[in-house]
C-alpha cells in the first residue's frame, strides 16, 4: 500500500522513477522550516536543500502540507533533504497575514476543501464570498460546511442567505456536538483523496475531525489536545483516516486576503460578471456609468447591494495584491522578501 494510500498516484511515480536517486514522499505536516514526510515505507523530518532555498522565485513554490515532494533520505533519524515539489493539481493560497506582499499556501493536493462557518456570530454571509472565491481559484472543489447547527434558532433565515451566495455549492448543516449532519460529510471521504477543513477559529472543525476519526475505529487519536483536553490548532496537519483518505486540519483564520483569485472571484460572482457583459462599456465600474446593466439589476433588486460591494472589494483587493507584486518583482523587492522568509524561518 505505502504512500498509495496517502494519495500518490501513478503519474507521482512516474515523476519520481526519473530520479531514482530520491524518494517520493508527502507533507504531513511543517513546523518552522522543518518537515514530517510520509514515503513509501518510512516517515521522516526534512528540510529543503540549500539550493531549492536560493533557487525558488516565489513563496509559494516551498513545500505546504499535502505536497508530494522527493526526498534525499539515508538513514532513520537523520534529517532528509527535500530537492523538488511536484506539480500541484490544487492548491489552497491566501495572502499572508499582515502589511506585507507574501502569500501563504493553506494547503495543497487537496480534492474537496470544507469552508467552514458556524452558525453563530461567526455567520458572514460577505467572507463566505471571500473563501468560495480563493476556494474556487485553488482547483479543489468547495462545499460548505455550517458549524454548530445546534445553536442557531432562525436556521431558515441563514439558508435562504447562503442560497443566494453558494449556487452550485452543497451546503451542509452539522454539529461536532450532537453529530447532526456528519453522514453528509462521509461520501467526500474516499481512499487516496484528500480533504481539508478551513475556516475561522472556533468554529469547531477540529471537532469535527475528532467525531469523523472517533467514528472510523482509530484506536490512538493522534489530534494534539492542550492541559483541558480541548483542541486547538497550532499548525496544518495532515491526517490518515484508516481506508477512508485523508483529511488536512488547518489553523483558524483571522484574515483570508486575496492572493491572484481573479478566475475564483469570477466564478463566485458570475452572477454578476454576466450581467456586467451587458453594461454600455466594456471598462464600466458598474459605479455611475450610463447603461451600466448591473446597477440597473441592482435597482430592480436582482442583486444585493451588499454583494455588488463585496465583489467590487474583493477585485479591488485582488488588483492591488498583484500590482503590488510584480512592482516588487519588477524592484526586484521580491527577493529581499524571499531572503527575509528564508531567514526568519531558519531562526528556531
Ligand atoms: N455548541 C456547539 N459547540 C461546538 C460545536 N463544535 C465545536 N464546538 C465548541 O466550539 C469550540 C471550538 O471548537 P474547535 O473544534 O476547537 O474549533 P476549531 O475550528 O478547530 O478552532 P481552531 O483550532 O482554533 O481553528 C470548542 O469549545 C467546542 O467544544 C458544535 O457543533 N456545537
Ligand atoms: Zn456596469
Amino acid at each position: 500500500m505505502g504512500l498509495e494510500q496517502w494519495g500518490a498516484s501513478e503519474q507521482y511515480y512516474e515523476i519520481a522513477s526519473v530520479h531514482p536517486e530520491y524518494e517520493l514522499g508527502r507533507v504531513i505536516s511543517q513546523e518552522k522550516d522543518l518537515f514530517r514526510v510520509v514515503m513509501d515505507k518510512e516517515e521522516c523530518l526534512a528540510r529543503v536543500s540549500g539550493k531549492f532555498r536560493y533557487n525558488v522565485s516565489a513563496i509559494s513554490e516551498f513545500p505546504s502540507v499535502g505536497d508530494f515532494v522527493l526526498v534525499e533520505y539515508s538513514f532513520k533519524g537523520d534529517v532528509a533533504v527535500i530537492h523538488k515539489v511536484l506539480p500541484r493539481k490544487s492548491v489552497f493560497i491566501r495572502k499572508a497575514a499582515g502589511k506585507n506582499c507574501m502569500e501563504q499556501v493553506v494547503a495543497a493536493n487537496i480534492d474537496t476543501v470544507f469552508l467552514c462557518m458556524a452558525l453563530n456570530r461567526d455567520f458572514n454571509i460577505r467572507r463566505l464570498e471571500r473563501y468560495l472565491s480563493i476556494a474556487w481559484d485553488s482547483g479543489a472543489v468547495p462545499v460548505i460546511i455550517l458549524t454548530k447547527v445546534d445553536l442557531c434558532d432562525d436556521l431558515e433565515a441563514k439558508r435562504f442567505e447562503i442560497e443566494k451566495v453558494a449556487v452550485g455549492v452543497p451546503v451542509m448543516e452539522t454539529s461536532g456536538l450532537t453529530g447532526d449532519g456528519l453522514q453528509q460529510i462521509k461520501p467526500y471521504l474516499q481512499e487516496t483523496k484528500t480533504v481539508a477543513f478551513i475556516g475561522s477559529s472556533g468554529v469547531g472543525k477540529s471537532t469535527l475531525i475528532n467525531r469523523l476519526l472517533g467514528e472510523e475505529c482509530l484506536k490512538t487519536n493522534t489530534l494534539r489536545k492542550d492541559d483541558k483536553g480541548r483542541h486547538t490548532t497550532t499548525h496544518r496537519e495532515l491526517f490518515l483516516l484508516p481506508n477512508k483518505g485523508m483529511v488536512i486540519d488547518t489553523p483558524g483564520m483571522r484574515e483570508l486576503g486575496m492572493w491572484n483569485a481573479g478566475e475564483g472571484i469570477e466564478h463566485t460572482f458570475s452572477d454578476i460578471e454576466k450581467l456586467a457583459e451587458k453594461c454600455r462599456f466594456h471598462n464600466c465600474t458598474h459605479t455611475s456609468e450610463p447603461g451600466c446593466a448591473v446597477r440597473a439589476a441592482m435597482e430592480e433588486g436582482i442583486i444585493d447591494e451588499e454583494r455588488l460591494k463585496s465583489y467590487k472589494k474583493l477585485k479591488a483587493e485582488n488588483l492591488y495584491m498583484e500590482e503590488a507584486e510584480s512592482y516588487m518583482l519588477a524592484k526586484k523587492k521580491k527577493f529581499k522578501e524571499i531572503a527575509k522568509y528564508n531567514k526568519n524561518n531558519l531562526k528556531r
